[in-house]
């Protein structure tokens, strides 16, 4: 089997508070191998952006050990090796889609020829080519969304690390960014860890659910999808979406119990 892109052992991080340690992560053990869309679900509190951001190297870790590319998440983060996707798009209000897009490649130094080229190519993948000179406020909320993606997409990392990205959407529109979020992932081959409070959404996109449980924030269950990896929204009816639905249910419904 080849390296994990991620690998996380006995991983442990306690906030020290002025009400005392609160045990944010605790034995987490999770590989994540090169092309998996993996996502993690559990309630709030339970750890799941705490992990993001340590894989991201924002946060350290109290104990264990975590890779990321073979090197400290904080290389890691060095080199540029993800991008990340935050709750909301984040976008500056003054910049244009296409300025938005260009900050980081602009903060790397990428040559204005390879800027332009960049944001179109990343325009097209998440479907806004057209979209460049317009300012967030003149879009919707899902399509800035989209143009936050292609913020993360924009220098080619290979990780694509993205916390509830569309948590604050409509139904029909998460279905549809579901959908155009698995063809990008398909299309490009990107490592994808996603964290979500939706049961649909992390059965519909992932190659692997991870289950996490709150005091302290733990794994409780890592289910492999046995879902092709071509998925129409209409998959979501079929016996065998449902029964991997029922696992992750049962997952959550164990973890609170405890
Ligand atoms: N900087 C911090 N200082 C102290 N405690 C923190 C800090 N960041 C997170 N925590 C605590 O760590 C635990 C895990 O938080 P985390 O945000 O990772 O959970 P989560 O599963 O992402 O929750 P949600 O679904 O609400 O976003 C919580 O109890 C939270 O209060």
């Amino acid at each position: 089997m080849k390296t994990p892109v991620i690998q996380a052992k006995d991983l442990n991080l306690t906030f020290e508070t002025n009400d005392g340690p609160v045990h944010a992560l605790k034995g987490v053990n999770l590989d994540i191998q090169q092309g998996d869309f993996v996502s993690f679900i559990g309630p709030s509190g339970c750890g799941k952006t705490t992990f993001l951001r340590c894989i991201a190297g924002l946060e350290t870790p109290t104990g264990g050990s975590l890779t990321v590319n073979g090197m400290s998440p904080d290389n890691a983060r060095k080199a540029r090796a993800y991008g990340y996707v935050f709750q909301a798009a984040g976008l500056y209000p003054w910049r244009t889609i296409g300025g938005n897009i260009r900050l980081p490649l602009e903060i790397m130094g990428y040559s204005k020829q390879k800027q332009a080229e960049q944001v179109q190519r990343t325009l097209e993948l998440v479907d806004l080519a057209g979209f460049e000179k317009k300012f967030p406020w003149q879009l919707s909320g899902g399509m800035q969304q989209r143009a936050s993606i292609a913020r993360a997409l924009a220098f080619d990392a290979d990780i694509l690390l993205m916390d509830e990205p569309f948590g604050a959407l409509d139904e029909i529109v998460r279905d549809h960014l579901n959908a155009e979020l698995l063809k990008l992932w398909d299309r490009t081959g990107k490592t994808v860890g996603f964290v979500t409070h939706s049961i649909p959404e992390a059965v519909f996109l992932s190659t692997k659910i991870v289950v996490m449980s709150p005091r302290p924030g733990r794994i409780t269950d890592v289910i492999e999808s046995t879902l092709p990896r071509e998925r129409p929204l209409e998959i979501r009816d079929s016996k065998e979406f449902i029964e991997i639905a029922h696992r992750v249910r049962e997952g959550l419904k164990a973890g609170s119990e405890v």
